[in-house]
């Protein structure tokens, strides 16, 4: 095997990564299945016949015995397809280091043919010895195996897999052996990260060429376990396609933090007004204002719409209760509207759209959107760069009068949609929040886990991310990118709620929303291992 470098982790994200080439913004780019294959025809193109596969498999074996170094018997499910290619490229590596390889390979359906890479890959095993098994059933001794290599499918998904197909994706699953997915989990649709069909559960997967935003977002965390890249060599060729979407990690979210120098003063940290907390809700438009203050606001305003509601917070006295704003404080205010707004925040929306220098709506207001056009036309009135809109999926739905599984299935060009129609940045929420202002590639946010499945959560965000944004609002913006500061304020909020979390709860259990309120801020959280963190 040579020497060459090891694939890259990608997520859980590295102290310091050897990704290779991160692009102006810092991110690393995503590419849909159309835009990956148009990146696999230049590369074929010029290279020798069959050396990307090759190199494929390489990376493959190379990765699978960093990963799993003390494995004597390693099982390799192939497809037809050049996924499967390079699953039978890897075997020949594996074996030549020694570890017993029960190869499968599943026979393409009659009337089709395998791709010449693939035939050549099957021919390579052959010549080096190895057994193909090729009836439907696992190989001998599989479940016995120490781990097994899923190369059943990639890129080439279709539709959703049945017959020997779905039989070797649940053979892979009941196993429950450790498993490493090639390019993608077979039934993963790439693009959407929502499989319709069966789809294997990875522990780790090792994206080939490009990484698909289909394993960030949607179900795709869950299915690819740990996820490496390795780009084949094609970093230096010449104009590589470029990205769909990239990823707001935690590199990327860097250059966003704000200075304070110590010659800051509440004026410069601007203001949020939250405007919610209908009767028996006001918890939620509590939360709120909290995050939006201990991320460091200037000054938080909060006008709650149950007049009998919580007027101030004994924990917090320096929140500032206010019984009727008017368009002066709106037109100075990041106002953060429809936190547990029920209707009651309807008949505010006409003078928010109106007055409101930054206009953050969630839940309640967006569920009013939903339901009036004339209200979402006012919206869309607004200049460029002036509203954010945090919907969960079912808002979305809702706004774009979808079904849900639609919004889900495609989670990247749901938002691109509704930030198109609302002429707004969205915050769409859910496992790898999608971040889209209009007409700019949208980004994946990395942070985040099942803690954050609480009531409240999104509260908190909405909060968070108006002190996001008034504090970005002080500072000297591009007259000639109107988008950028609304979307550089949502994207460090999202990922830096993800991030504290993960941190206050590593085990994923639930955290209550008020705890997370109390975590809000706009700089990189305290790492107990690592002290007090560098205060950008
Ligand atoms: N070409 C190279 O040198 C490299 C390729 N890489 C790897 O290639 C895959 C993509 O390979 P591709 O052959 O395009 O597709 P798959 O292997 O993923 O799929 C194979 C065929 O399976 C069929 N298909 C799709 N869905 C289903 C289904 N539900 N049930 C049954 N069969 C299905 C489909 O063929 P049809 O003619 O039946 O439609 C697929 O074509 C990529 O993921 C990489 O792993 C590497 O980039 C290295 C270089
Ligand atoms: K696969």
């Amino acid at each position: 095997m040579s020497p060459n470098a090891l694939p890259a982790r990608v997520l859980p994200e590295p102290v310091r990564e050897a990704i290779g080439r991160r692009d102006e913004h810092g991110a690393i780019g995503l590419h849909r299945a159309a835009s990956a294959r148009q990146r696999e025809r230049q590369a074929l193109a010029t290279r020798a016949p069959h050396a990307l596969m090759a190199r494929a498999g390489l990376a493959v074996a190379r990765l699978a015995l960093a990963l799993q170094p003390h494995a004597r018997t390693v099982w390799i499910a192939c497809g037809h397809g050049n996924n499967g290619g390079d699953g039978l490229e890897a075997a020949i590596h594996l074996q030549q280091a020694g570890r017993q390889v029960l190869l499968q390979l599943l026979e393409p359906p009659a009337g089709s043919t395998a791709p010449d890479d693939a035939r050549l890959a099957q021919q390579r095993a052959r010549d080096a010895g190895l057994v193909i098994h090729t009836g439907t059933q696992s190989p001998p001794g599989a479940g016995q195996a120490d781990l097994v290599i899923d190369a059943l499918l990639g890129r080439g998904l279709g539709r959703p897999a049945e017959g020997p197909l779905a039989a070797a994706i649940e053979a892979i699953n009941d196993a429950g052996l450790p498993t490493l997915a090639v390019d993608l989990p077979s039934g993963l649709p790439g693009d959407g990260g929502h499989p319709v069909g069966p789809c294997v559960r990875a522990d780790w997967t090792l994206a080939l060429l490009t990484l698909a935003p289909g394993l960030f977002t949607g179900a795709g965390r869950d299915l690819a376990g740990e996820i490496w890249q390795d780009p084949l060599g094609t970093l230096d060729d010449p104009q590589p396609m470029p990205a769909d979407a990239r990823l707001n990690d935690g590199r990327s979210i860097e250059r966003l933090m704000p200075l304070r120098p110590h010659a800051l003063h509440k004026g410069s940290s601007g203001d949020v007004l939250v405007i919610g907390g209908a009767r028996g809700m006001g918890g939620a438009a509590m939360l709120a204002a909290r995050a939006a203050l201990v991320a460091g606001a200037g000054r938080v305003h909060l006008h709650p719409l149950d007049p009998q509601g919580l007027a101030t917070d004994p924990l917090h006295p320096e929140l500032m209760h206010c019984s009727r704003p008017d368009s002066d404080l709106l037109a100075r205010c990041t106002v953060v509207a429809g936190c547990g707004g029920a209707t009651d925040i309807i008949g505010w929306l006409p003078e928010l759209s109106r007055h409101a220098a930054r206009l953050v709506l969630d839940a309640d207001a967006l569920n009013a959107l939903a339901a009036d056009s004339a209200l979402l036309a006012l919206l869309h009135q607004r200049e460029a760069g002036r509203t954010v809109i945090t919907p969960h999926p079912l808002e979305a739905a809702r706004l774009l009068r979808y079904p849900l599984e639609t919004i889900q299935q495609d989670r990247l060009a749901a938002a691109q949609e509704l930030a198109r129609r609302c002429h707004a940045v969205v915050v769409l929420k859910g496992s790898g929040s999608v971040i889209a202002a209009p007409g700019r590639l949208p980004w994946i946010n990395t942070s985040g886990s099942a803690a954050l499945a609480t009531a409240g959560s999104g509260d908190v965000l909405a909060g968070w991310l108006g002190a996001s944004w008034s504090r970005r609002a002080t500072l000297p913006a591009s007259p000639a990118d109107p988008w950028q500061a609304s979307e550089q304020a949502a994207r460090l909020a999202v990922h830096l709620h993800g991030q504290q979390a993960q941190r206050l709860s590593p085990d994923r259990a639930a955290l209550p929303a008020s705890r997370l309120a109390e975590a809000a801020c706009l700089l990189r959280p305290r790492h107990p291992d690592t002290g007090p963190g560098p205060i950008a």
